[in-house]
């Protein structure tokens, strides 16, 4: 199958950073603040550091567009949080030297082009902390369309809203194969699909937890609008894609802050989300039913808000938004 070397590399990095981040977590970390005044944690460190390695190994012709850098980690101030960040890698890669690790993460400043991976190696950071949901997003960017998405949620389980079945679950989608749901521990993917519209159970929304990284009420309103009339499912990070992709919510919606009104949005908060949604069978736009641009930049400057969706309801929601 095309791009099998890549998702079985993809897989691998994704499951063994997601152990990484399941042991941190479990021990509470601290966070540090980053100069747009975010959180990282030495996971998201890790995690980067371990999935760049693997990437690099696979293919070291490819860039790597990461959320992280190491340049915080370089300096003498963070000299403490690097043995954490290298003690946590050397777990998994046993003669892994700090040097390596610092020079794994900086692999992933690499810049958008032909054919690279984007990387986000904790989406939801907040939610992370909080011991709550987190995503690690990896996906391959090829002439400008997603071809390969793994999207690793280790504390999502198989229902969604009442938490029964297997923790762990790792999204996984090859641009024209379908997309596929491994839960962790598992040898067995099984095909996932969107909700249908007349499954009325299934028919709800989700967005953040964070109300500051959209804008709730507006995003309550358009819902209603579009037939959704139960409150929403809120949840951190890209694991949002994972419920619409697996039939568990029909729309997420992502609409501007009015508090952050210029903000735009990164690629690596969404590339792998949205193959995997739309090869379940869904859509995913921006706030006005354009196309989100992968291949342009880190940011993507022509967009503005995101609306993932089942499909059959995607046109009402973008008239319900009535730009
Ligand atoms: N003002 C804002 N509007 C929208 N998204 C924002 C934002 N500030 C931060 N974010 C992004 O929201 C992501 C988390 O998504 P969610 O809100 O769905 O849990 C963050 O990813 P990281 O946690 O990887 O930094 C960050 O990139
Ligand atoms: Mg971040
Ligand atoms: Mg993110
Ligand atoms: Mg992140």
């Amino acid at each position: 199958m095309a791009y099998e070397a890549e998702l079985q590399v993809a897989m691998a990095a994704t499951l063994a950073a997601a152990k990484l981040c399941q042991k941190v977590q479990a021990e509470i970390p601290k966070a540090l603040e980053k100069k747009d005044r975010t959180p990282v944690t030495i996971a998201d460190y890790g995690s980067q550091a371990l999935i760049c390695r693997a990437i690099a190994a696979a293919f070291p012709n490819d860039a790597i567009v990461g959320e992280e850098d190491a340049v915080a980690l370089r300096s003498a101030e963070q000299a403490d949080t690097l043995v954490h960040v290298a003690q946590q890698v050397r777990e998994l890669v046993p003669d892994a030297g700090t040097q390596d690790v610092l020079n794994w993460i900086d692999r992933g400043n690499g810049t958008v082009g032909d054919r690279f991976w984007t990387l986000d190696p904790i989406d939801g950071t907040k939610g992370f902390l909080r011991g709550e949901q987190y995503a690690i997003a990896l996906a391959l960017v090829e002439a400008g369309e997603i071809k390969v998405g793994v999207l690793g949620c280790p504390n999502l389980t198989e229902d969604i809203e009442t938490g029964a079945g297997t923790r762990g679950l790792l999204f996984l989608a090859v641009r024209g194969k379908g997309a596929q749901l491994l839960p962790f521990g598992s040898q067995a993917a099984r095909p996932i699909r969107v909700v249908d519209p007349d499954d009325a159970a299934n028919l709800r929304f989700v967005e953040s937890v964070e109300s500051a990284h959209g804008d709730p009420a507006r995003q309550a309103a358009i819902a209603k609008a579009a037939g959704i009339a139960s409150p929403s499912l809120r949840i951190d990070s890209q694991c949002k894609y994972g419920a619409v992709a697996s039939g568990q919510a029909a729309l997420y919606l992502r609409l501007p802050s009015p508090k952050t009104p210029g903000y735009r949005e990164n690629i690596w908060d969404h590339a792998a989300g949205a193959i995997v949604v739309e090869e379940a069978g869904g859509r995913v736009t921006d706030m006005f039913g354009e196309p989100l641009e992968w291949h342009k930049g880190a940011k993507m400057l022509n967009n503005q808000g995101v609306v993932v969706s089942n499909g059959p309801i995607h046109d009402a929601v973008i008239s319900a938004l009535g730009i």
